[in-house]
């Protein structure tokens, strides 16, 4: 099973017939929403030199769900951070390096918890490889949400 996506903010990151791209409009036409303030106030308290992020991308993890190793390049200004934050089940993130085939380590992303990619880790290949289904009770049917935030232009 893959993760489920949509987004908030002045763009969404879409896939269909043309592959995968930012888009300023939800596929059915409408603006995105705007990013939550809750979610503006994590940004800047983590990276406060940052840009306001353009995009947050919200993915949902059912059961069996995971996200292959990947970089996410698809910004124009990689001196622009990535901000994620957790919640829900507990999800094992592997990280490794720029160069890909290189050595990656794990960690439990739990519940609350944000990662920062920049400087170095900017351009690192990550992935969720499992999740553990029903380790929190925060959403009623389980899962993993991952709200990710993102400089886009
Ligand atoms: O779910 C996660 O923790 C990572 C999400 C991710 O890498 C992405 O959306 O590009
Ligand atoms: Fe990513």
């Amino acid at each position: 099973m893959s993760v489920r996506m949509t987004a908030a903010g002045k763009f969404g990151w879409i896939t269909d017939r043309r592959g995968y791209r930012y888009e300023g409009r939800h596929p059915r036409g409408t603006a995105w929403p705007d990013i939550p303030e809750s979610l503006l106030t994590i940004w800047k308290a983590i990276a406060p030199d940052a840009r306001t992020p353009e995009c947050a991308l919200i993915n949902f993890y059912g059961e069996g769900a995971r996200m292959g190793l990947h970089q996410d390049k698809d910004e124009a200004d990689f001196g622009q951070p990535v901000v994620s934050v957790s919640l829900g089940d507990e999800g094992l993130f592997r990280i490794g390096g720029v160069e890909r085939g290189g050595k990656t380590t794990s960690q439990w992303l739990r519940s609350g918890d944000v990662l920062l990619l920049s400087g170095a880790a900017r351009l690192a290949h990550h992935g969720v490889d499992k999740i553990r289904f029903g380790s929190s009770t925060l959403l009623p049917g389980g899962g993993r949400i991952n709200v990710t935030m993102r400089v886009v232009r």
